[in-house]
């Protein structure tokens, strides 16, 4: 076990000069699961946690509590905000000293420009948090930091009190171990703004057919209402049980969850090198092997969808190209198949400029054709102007950063906001000049499907 006292310094807001004690201790951990340690901080942290895991299955990241939050609802400055509040605090650490670092969770809302308003209204355009316990597991390995931040000094007492805090937690996730949950039970299923929805896919394409823009991505949502209230423990065990081969992750503010499984990497920065991918065009599984691969195939060579898929490779192409010293991107894309869908998936890798950070590619990348559209600035104005609904945290970027600098952030689709007894989903599609709105509308029904699985819903289909 390491322990030292805290380090001091500057304090990492700049409106405020007075000092900021930081205080690290890591321990390594045996026999967790991820989900039981979420569970354990139930009582004393709810509200105040989050849940990520890598789409390999070789990183999951748990925080409970908040050592230090960082928000903002600037609209260009929000990346910057975010690097910088983290970077000052980061400076104040003795990180190195420990064998694992402290690393900032959250996510951003998909358009600044958009008052957060309806469900959303509880979150920020930049949410972030150092947890106060953060239980990393990566490579079979698994540590528990904890964390004090605090503008006084630390004391022996605050210590005790923080390490006699994570050593409860961790007996009860090792002697409880994870939940079993009964079924949900949704009672009512609402389509809000289905017609809107119908009529905007028309329009917007009616525009892109005038040339306003070639390609906007047209979103909507669903509202469940369920019998009693839903915990968050209880959808995360669900999701993770149903969504093998994707990002989970969670997120708390308060009454509020915001929750998915995203096959989409926006960014992900390791050792100077970065990694994205092109996720654009779709199709559902099919229900035998030779329909299924018959189904891939069709979408493999079908126009409409590569024409989409062709947006998000030119734009992330050309983000590396800005960002990267070299880059590569294959020539054609392959399938992406994910339990519920099959997508064009085209990977993308560079070796960053010197200086260049993950918070400055997720900025430049964000939002991607696959969620906003070509060019950017014109789909952007014709989701304002045509979309029924405000996306919130939907399609946003989502993830993590280590005090290095090292880090992942997801789109945030195949998602959903759990508020106790209602729950809003979301699903949209790329719209090009020759979509039509039914087919459209089918396909946010095949999107919406792992988040109304594990709420407990059920389309007409199923
Ligand atoms: C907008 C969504 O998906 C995007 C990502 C992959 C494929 C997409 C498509 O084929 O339209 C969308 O661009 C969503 O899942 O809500």
């Amino acid at each position: 076990m390491n322990r030292k006292l805290s380090t001091t310094n500057d304090d990492p807001s700049k409106k405020d000069q007075s000092t900021v004690h930081f205080f690290i201790d890591t321990i390594e951990v045996e026999r967790l699961s991820a989900l039981a340690f979420f569970e354990a901080g139930e009582d004393a942290f709810d509200g105040k946690r989050f849940f990520w895991q890598n789409r390999e299955k070789n990183f999951t990241l748990v925080g409970l509590g908040h050592a230090y939050t960082i928000e903002s609802n600037e609209d260009e400055s929000r990346y910057e905000t975010v690097e910088q509040q983290w970077k000052a605090l980061i400076a104040v650490s003795n990180y190195k000293d420990y064998p694992q670092q402290p690393i900032l969770f959250g996510s951003y809302t998909f358009d600044p420009k958009k008052a957060v308003s309806n469900e959303w209204s509880h979150f920020s355009h930049a949410y972030f948090a150092l947890a106060t316990h953060q239980l990393v597991i990566r490579n079979e390995k698994m540590y528990v930091n904890s964390h004090i931040v605090s503008r006084e000094a630390i004391t022996v007492e605050d210590i005790k009190r923080c390490n006699a805090e994570r050593d409860e937690l961790l007996h009860k996730a090792q002697v409880r171990g994870s939940k079993s949950y009964a079924k949900l039970h949704v009672t009512s299923m609402m389509e809000p703004y289905k017609e809107e929805y119908l009529q905007s896919i028309t329009q917007v394409t009616d525009k892109i057919k005038e040339g306003v823009a070639e390609k906007v991505v047209i979103a909507r949502s669903l509202a469940l209402e369920f019998s009693a209230e839903v915990t968050a423990s209880n959808v995360l065990a669900q999701v993770y049980a149903e969504q093998p081969e994707s990002y989970l992750f969670a997120l708390e503010k308060e009454q509020n969850l915001f929750f998915g499984a995203s096959p989409e990497r926006l960014v992900l920065v390791k050792d100077n090198k970065a990694y994205s991918s092109c996720i654009a065009g779709s199709i559902k599984r099919g229900a035998t092997k030779e329909m299924d691969d018959q189904l891939g195939q069709s979408l493999l060579n079908d126009a409409k969808n590569l024409q989409e898929h062709q947006y998000v490779v030119e734009m992330i192409s050309q983000s590396f190209k800005e960002n990267c010293i070299n880059y590569t991107v294959p020539t054609a894309p392959q399938l992406l198949r994910i339990r519920d869908i099959q997508h064009l998936y085209t990977p993308v890798e560079g070796d960053l400029n010197e200086g260049a950070t993950i918070l400055q590619m997720v900025a430049n990348l964000h939002p991607t054709p696959a969620l906003g559209g070509s060019p950017r600035g014109k789909a952007m104005d014709m989701i304002r102007d045509y979309e029924p609904m405000n996306r919130g945290l939907y399609a946003g970027p989502i993830g993590w950063m280590n005090a290095e600098g090292d880090g992942e952030f997801a789109v945030a689709i195949r998602s959903a906001l759990l508020q106790q007894k209602k729950a809003f989903l979301y699903a949209g599609g790329g719209i090009v000049a020759d979509s039509e709105a039914m087919s459209e509308y089918d396909e946010t029904l095949v999107k919406f499907r792992p988040m109304l699985r594990a709420l407990g819903g059920q389309l007409n289909d199923d």
